[in-house]
């Protein structure tokens, strides 16, 4: 299928702005020449008319391309000799890559029909995804400023459809598809040695090594189930969906049979989801003071942590042994004082017993070690204990030897934790607050997170009633049996295990969607982030996405606002979980806006998408400083991007213990085990063998062996798994120049692996 390419159109007009659309031809002219394009690889993301105002049109045109992620602008009018015409200025500052050729096309074309056209000011260019900040070779986004007169539109939009130049530029600049396709129509048919050059689709890695050949031995871990497709083309379901445009609406009693039969939101790639989360999550805004005990752990420090005191506070004793001055004890006997019991020493004639850590007594500045004494004589002690009376030092020590002087472990007022560092749950941070005699510390406030799970069917293992109802027929509410709730239980522990508060909603139905909607209320009054399972395909109850979007009063507003969430993206080109849904709504005067992820209701795609998604989000509104260096890194070796969302979980190398399968159409996050080779290694338990230390050490450092059968609706691919391979689909792998027909990664390839915990389980 060739790719679709979603496009938005900008009337720029100050008249249709103010008297409506109807006055507006040029904009839907735009709008059904792409649509009706026999190759049916256009669809209409949204059309707006905004005044001839350069702040206007510029915020649309970005928002459209950097939120919403659409593929092409196309903006009519504003682009004249008249003193409002300011579109290409408005325009001008968004273009990342000029396309002035593409200008010049349009503008010779024109000129052909008439000379006014000179008067033309279009330009064109490429938006880099992420902007002007992005990085400039990115995919991207192209805009296309058209004059006003639909006759002037009709003409650009020839040149633009005419042997496929848009559908080509488009392929090119968004990194969809090989760009084979219609460059062999431009060649006819000649090989095209340029496609590999530019297929790097979307950062994918397709490192494969050996992946070309192809055996068809038993593959682990492929699932082997084909993912559901639907069996209409994309232009019979237009067609078939034209007669019921009516959303699926909550409020409706029609809303069933007229839902939408296509989903209404495009399906976009992983890394703009991930930047569309890393853009709009907020940033960690409060600070409070907590007490330094284990709850710690996931907080982030909010201010450089100094020492109160000089530690240790006075001279200490390194050893066991006696004080003494150096200097003025030779190797001779000595009487042994004990601390505490005799005020001053008597040099020359005594020494004081000592332990490690203990405060050196006035006048002493070293200790000679109980290794370099011997026992001469004892007495008795009242209750009969034996002490010692006097030893002999049979070595001389230096001034400062077995001391530890004040403040040289630590100065008072030097900075010993810094602000942003992680409270890990390995001990060394907690451990050293407590070390300076630290009773609380201020660390960036976490978000809290409550999770619902939604649909009639599931049952809560603790309920009274919780056998599970199976039977051939349907039961009251319509299901034949019912599902024990999975998502809130393995979302919980997630949530609690790194730190953050949650609140449990419970289960809640999803039909009516009255309860759902007072639970979505009480979770984002009461939380910072909602995250819902289930409910967000197309299913009959699946309410989740509109009740976001047209519900008003979600959240408490300022007066006149009215508290719908903006849905960010509703679909992603991923597996499992393609219908993720990432929401934000404002918070009202002065209040933080509230996230909200609506994951799908499949166990193992909820709990996959709580880590590619939900956690970066919580990381960065808990105050974790993005992984700069870690972007850098990426670009350094040559892969020329800044990584999406530098709040995601670290991805680490590894080497695939056995062969893949590939998706189709979708990447796929392969759920495994990842683990360090030591078993492989020979040598003692810190040391490597002499082999290994050689320079011929090709012994992989991590592997990942698949957790078996990946359907989305079991559980237990996620049972055991401390990571996910990005395994390409073949679309990519074809795309990438891979080779046609590709379909699964060799073992031995070597991969990039999310690390979800440590490597210890
Ligand atoms: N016509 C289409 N149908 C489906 C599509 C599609 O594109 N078109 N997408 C499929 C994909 S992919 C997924 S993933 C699921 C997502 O479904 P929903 O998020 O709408 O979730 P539900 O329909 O409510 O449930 C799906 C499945 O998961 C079970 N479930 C739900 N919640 C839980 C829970 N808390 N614990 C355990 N199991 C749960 C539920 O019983 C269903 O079996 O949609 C596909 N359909
Ligand atoms: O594959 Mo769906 O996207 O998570 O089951």
């Amino acid at each position: 299928m060739p790719p679709l390419y979603s496009f938005a159109v900008l009337t720029v007009s100050d008249t249709s702005a103010s008297s409506g659309p109807s006055t507006d031809t040029s904009g839907p002219h735009i709008r059904r020449t792409l649509e009706s394009h026999p190759s049916d690889s256009f669809r209409c993301s949204v059309h707006a008319i905004v005044p001839d105002d350069e702040g206007e049109i510029r915020g649309k045109v970005e928002e459209w391309i950097d939120e919403m992620g659409v593929d092409l602008v196309v903006t009519t009018g504003g682009t004249g000799f008249g003193v409002r015409d300011t579109t290409p200025e408005a325009i001008q500052p968004l273009i990342t890559r000029p396309t002035p050729a593409l200008t010049h096309a349009l503008t010779a074309h024109s000129l052909s029909k008439t000379p006014l056209a000179a008067l033309s000011r279009s330009i064109s260019g490429i938006r880099t995804r992420g902007g002007k900040g992005g990085s400039g070779s990115g995919s991207g986004s192209l805009i296309v400023t058209l004059p006003g007169s639909k006759k002037a539109v009709s003409e650009c939009l020839e040149v633009l459809l005419e042997n496929g130049v848009l559908l080509h530029a488009l392929e090119l600049c968004t990194g969809k598809g090989s760009g084979k396709e219609t460059h062999r129509q431009l060649q006819g048919g000649q090989h095209d040695r340029h496609a590999h050059a530019h297929a790097h689709a979307h950062g994918t890695e397709t490192d494969t090594g050996g992946a070309r050949s192809h055996h068809h031995h038993h593959h682990h871990g492929g699932g082997g189930h084909h993912p559901p497709r639907p069996r209409t083309t994309q232009a019979q379901r237009d067609a078939a969906a034209s007669r019921f445009l009516t959303p699926h609406d909550a409020s409706s009693p029609h809303s069933l049979a007229l839902r939408a039969r296509q989903s209404p939101y495009p399906i976009i790639e992983l890394d703009d989801a991930l930047r569309l989360i890393a853009t709009q999550a907020p940033e960690a805004s409060a600070v409070v003071e907590l007490p330094v005990n284990p709850e710690l752990v996931g907080h982030i420090i909010a201010e450089d942590v100094r020492a109160p005191s000089d530690l240790p506070p006075a001279a200490t004793s390194n050893v066991d042994g006696y004080a003494v001055r150096a200097g003025e004890t030779g190797e001779e006997e000595y009487e042994v004082v004990i601390p505490g019991r005799t005020k001053q020493l008597a040099h020359g004639s005594q020494v004081c017993r000592v332990n490690t850590g203990q405060a050196l007594p006035a006048g002493t500045d070293s200790v000679v070690m109980v290794e370099d004494t011997t026992l001469i004589s004892t007495h008795e002690l009242e209750d009969g204990r034996v002490e010692e009376s006097r030893v002999q030092v049979l070595a001389q020590v230096d001034k400062g030897e077995n001391v530890r002087a004040a403040g040289s472990d630590v100065k008072q007022d030097q900075v010993v934790l810094r602000a942003n560092t992680p409270i890990t749950s390995l001990g060394g941070e907690v451990g050293t607050l407590a070390f300076l005699g630290l009773q609380k510390v201020k660390v960036w406030k976490k978000p809290r997170v409550a999770v619902l799970s939604t649909g009639e069917e599931l049952r809560d293992i603790h309920a009274q009633s919780s056998k599970m109802e199976g039977s051939s027929s349907a039961n009251a509410s319509g299901w034949s049996h019912s599902s024990y709730d999975t998502n809130r239980p393995s979302l919980l522990t997630s949530l609690n295990a790194l730190g953050y508060p949650t609140l449990d909603l419970g289960i809640v139905r999803d039909d009516p969607p009255s309860a759902l909607l007072e639970a979505m209320r009480r979770g984002l009054a009461e939380a910072d982030v909602l995250i819902t399972t289930g409910g967000t395909s197309m299913g009959e109850s699946d309410w989740i996405k509109p009740l976001l979007e047209r519900s008003e009063g979600l959240l408490a507003q300022g007066e006149g606002e009215q508290g719908r969430a903006q849905v960010h993206f509703g679909r992603v080109s991923m597996k499992p979980g393609k219908p993720t849904t990432f929401a934000t709504i404002a918070g009202g005067e002065g209040r933080r806006k509230k996230v909200i992820f609506a994951l799908p209701g499949n166990p193992a795609s909820a709990l996959v998408c709580f880590y590619v998604f939900v956690l970066p989000a919580l990381r960065k509104m808990a105050g974790l400083v993005p992984r700069e260096h870690e972007a850098q890194g990426v670009q350094e070796e040559g892969k020329g991007q800044q990584v999406p969302n530098p709040w995601s979980l670290p991805m680490v190398r590894v080497r695939l213990a056995h062969e893949f399968a590939c998706d189709g159409s979708r990447p796929e996050f392969h759920r495994v085990h990842i683990a360090a080779a030591s078993e492989q290694r020979g040598g003692s338990a810190l040391l490597p063998s002499a082999a290994e230390s050689g320079s011929s050490l090709s012994l992989p450092v991590l592997t990942a062996t698949s957790t078996g059968k990946q359907r989305s609706s079991g559980m237990h691919s996620m049972s055991g798994a401390n990571g996910f391979v990005f395994v390409p689909s073949t679309k990519q792998l074809a795309g990438a120049g891979m080779g046609e027909g590709v379909k699964k990664l060799e073992k031995g390839t070597e991969m990039w692996g999310m690390l979800l915990g440590g490597l210890e389980i």
